[in-house]
């Protein structure tokens, strides 16, 4: 146990390329640790000081190093260097993932100190907060800078640093705050603040006594079902700890879970394929505009009483003006006894109310030049008022409703072209989430690397499968490749995962691997207990996917401050699991927060089977099969083999996911089943 009577534990970390390769030039640690010396020993006790070049990762674990381990904790730590604005200064982007609970009022007392000093106290761009129980300060790489920045909060740090590690804030508020303020200093009281026991640093599940123990209605408000990683693998479970839940329940789960789709106003273009429509959209403009030909002819006056319809038009009429379908201007009317030249679209002559065709008329005469038409004769009597004109508004009625809110517009282009050709230029629609997808595994190895395989490693066939698929939806606005997250060493999956939420700015991550039993398996204790989120569910009855996991995490917005909430898919490692409960889970999270809320997955249909197919008596199971159109017109569905989970070539080929019942023995050839449809049913099947 820590307490006021014994001294707090500082860390420096230099961050400078030129101390790194030559640790003399360094002038900022020996600054630092005079500035904190002059505190007092009793309050600070000799730094541990450590030189990393403007790395990220060395620079994380070097943190990590002195925030994670219980045995091995700092209490304050102070980097110095990579703060300004250079390419290469990368500090603020590696600290603040790292953080747990930002310290915006240090980095303001800071920043406020510096500005009273030079106007160059701007170009720092400092992060401060705590990580477990150690409170972490970005100084500027300037000893001068460094000693002034940490001398604006040093009173305050001591005070701080003990409410970090965990002492009790109302007992340090009822006697050494007061003297905190008095003399700005540290808390010289005589009694002994208490300090949590250094069990797993995140007790804000129960930690505060504030909340009834048995009380656990909603998920956040339980405790850490996982295993706590840091106790070794005896102390794991050995057996699951999360309740089996049905496919059905687990989708509710999602559903209710996934944010609603949000509008926004975006520019009509063909960017905007795949959205869903976030309001009614009348048309702005009628289609036509005017009254337009629909042929190449001749625009005349017939008669248009009923009653004289077929008296005809038949005769020889002068060519008096010529209608092209064109930008400028309108025709003249027709003088009595004259018809009009026109092209297909152009408007007609107001008092026109017909086309002829030029198919049915022969040229007369021409003009002194010959080039153009001076007389016509009108071939035929079959025409009648009105034929061959499209009426203002015929084909889209002004303030008609043109696409009802939920539209999906298809790639295909028939929603863009309604809505472009009725003068919409803006348009409602929901936007789409940020995703990114991360392997996890110390034996799972990019697809790139060149180096064959060597003892337990395997080829990471889950990422490229998974971005494709995602891809594929079109779903997402974008689909973020965040690489391979390490077991090893501990707090790496971590970092991995706050790395991608802070730097990709993803709303859905979707993990593979470390979902099961084995004491690698962190995917769980790391969302709980490393990054305080929500486990909704950790298991459902299911083959494969059994381990499927879905969570929430709560992620401060850097800019705005506010609080959102990003949702965690935790598929299982084996390939055939990962696309399997990606088809069955992600798809329904993805369809409610495009707007496509009645929508819970992959269509379903009913199709024959084409050969006899094994069900499990212990769980649904999802077959993967190719769906073809049989020569009768209906579906017809071939297994693509073996079916065993880690096998990712039972996924080639497959279009479609057989919904075997949970049941003793066999479905038969020909015997009708439930299917998912993961993609396009394909050309004929073979019977
Ligand atoms: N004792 C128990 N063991 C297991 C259970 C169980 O209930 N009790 N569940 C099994 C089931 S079902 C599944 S599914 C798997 C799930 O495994 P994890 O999600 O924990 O994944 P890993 O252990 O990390 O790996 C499993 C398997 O998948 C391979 N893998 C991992 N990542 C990738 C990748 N990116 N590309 C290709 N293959 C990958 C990995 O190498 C392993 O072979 O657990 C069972 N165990
Ligand atoms: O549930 Mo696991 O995905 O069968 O192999
Ligand atoms: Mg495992």
């Amino acid at each position: 146990m820590q307490s006021t009577a014994s001294p707090l534990r500082p860390a420096i970390l230099i961050i400078s390329e030129t101390a790194f390769k030559d640790p003399t030039t360094d002038k900022a640690g020996n600054i630092l640790r005079e500035t904190l010396k002059a505190e007092g020993s009793d309050k600070w006790t000799e730094p541990w000081i450590e030189i990393v070049p403007d790395d990220a990762t060395r620079i994380q674990n070097a943190v990590r190093k002195w925030t994670d381990d219980d045995h091995n904790n700092a209490n304050l730590i102070i980097t110095t260097g990579g703060t300004g604005f250079a390419v290469k200064d990368i500090t603020p982007e590696a600290i603040a993932p790292l953080i747990h609970r930002p310290a915006p009022g240090l980095i303001h007392a800071m920043l406020a100190a510096s500005l009273e000093i030079t106007p160059f106290g701007a170009m720092s761009r400092p992060v401060a907060g705590v990580r477990g129980k150690a409170l972490i300060l970005t100084l500027p790489g300037s000893p001068k800078g460094a000693k002034e920045n940490l001398q604006a909060v040093l009173k305050m740090l001591p005070h701080a640093c003990l409410q970090a590690a965990g002492a009790d804030s109302r007992t340090m508020h009822a006697g050494g705050v007061k003297k905190l303020e008095e003399d700005a200093g540290v808390s010289t009281r005589s009694e002994k603040v208490s300090i949590a026991p250094p069990h797993h640093h995140h007790d804000h599940h129960h930690g505060h006594g504030h909340k009834i123990p048995q009380a656990h209605t909603r998920p956040e408000d339980r405790p850490p079902r996982s295993n706590d990683p840091t106790l070794g693998a005896t102390q794991r479970h050995r057996s699951s700890p999360y309740p089996m839940l049905s496919v059905l329940e687990a989708v509710s789960i999602i559903v209710e879970r996934a944010p609603a789709a949000v509008p926004a106003s975006l520019p009509l273009s063909p960017a905007l394929a795949n959205h869903v429509i976030a309001s009614d959209i009348h048309a702005l403009e009628a289609v036509p505009a005017y009254r337009a030909s629909i042929v190449d002819g001749y625009a005349v006056k017939v008669p248009d009483n009923a009653s004289q319809k077929h008296i005809g038009i038949k005769g020889t009429f002068p060519v008096a003006a010529v209608s092209h379908a064109q930008a400028s201007g309108m025709p003249p009317p027709l003088a009595e006894g004259t018809i009009a030249r026109i092209t297909t679209g152009a408007p007609l002559p107001a008092n026109a109310n017909a086309v002829v065709m030029v198919e049915d008329t022969a040229l007369v005469s021409t003009t002194a030049n010959g080039f153009e038409e001076a007389t016509i004769e009108i071939l035929t009597d079959a025409i009648e008022a009105g034929e061959n004109v499209r009426e203002p508004g015929s084909d889209i009625q002004l303030n008609s409703l043109i696409l009802p809110k939920g539209t999906f517009i298809t790639s295909l282009g028939g929603e863009i072209g309604v809505l472009a050709a009725a003068g919409i230029r803006t348009l409602p629609v929901f936007t789409k989430p940020r995703i990114g997808v991360l392997s996890t595994g110390d034996e799972v190895t990019d697809i790139s690397d060149p180096i064959p395989l060597s003892g337990g490693q395997i080829r990471d066939s889950n990422r490229p499968s998974l971005l494709s698929l995602l891809q594929g939806w079109n779903l997402c606005s974008a689909v973020i490749d965040l690489g391979i997250a390490r077991d090893t060493p501990p707090g790496s999956l971590e970092t991995a995962l706050r790395s991608s939420l802070a730097t990709h700015n993803v709303d859905i991550i979707v993990t593979t691997g470390g979902v099961s039993m084995g004491e690698l398996d962190l995917l769980k204790p790391t969302i709980e207990r490393g990054m305080g989120g929500t486990i909704h569910f950790g298991r459902v009855s299911m083959k494969p996917g059994k381990p499927t996991t879905f969570a929430s995490v709560p992620i401060k917005d850097t800019v705005s401050g506010d609080r959102r909430e990003k949702l965690i898919f935790g598929l299982p490692g084996n390939p055939a699991s990962a696309i399997v409960t990606a088809n069955l889970f992600v798809l329904p999270a993805l369809q409610r927060m495009v707007g496509l809320g009645g929508k819970r997955g992959p269509e379903r249909v009913m199709v024959r089977l084409e050969g006899r197919v094994k069900c499990d008596k212990a769980r649904v199971e999802y077959h993967r099969v190719v769906v073809s159109c049989g020569r009768d017109g209906g579906l017809l569905a071939a297994s693509t083999g073996m079916q065993r989970s880690s096998r990712v070539g039972s996924l080639a080929y497959a279009n479609a996911l057989l919904v075997l019942p949970q049941r003793e023995g066999w479905l038969e050839k020909g015997e009708k089943c439930e299917a998912l449809m993961m993609g396009p049913v394909i050309g004929f099947g073979s019977t």
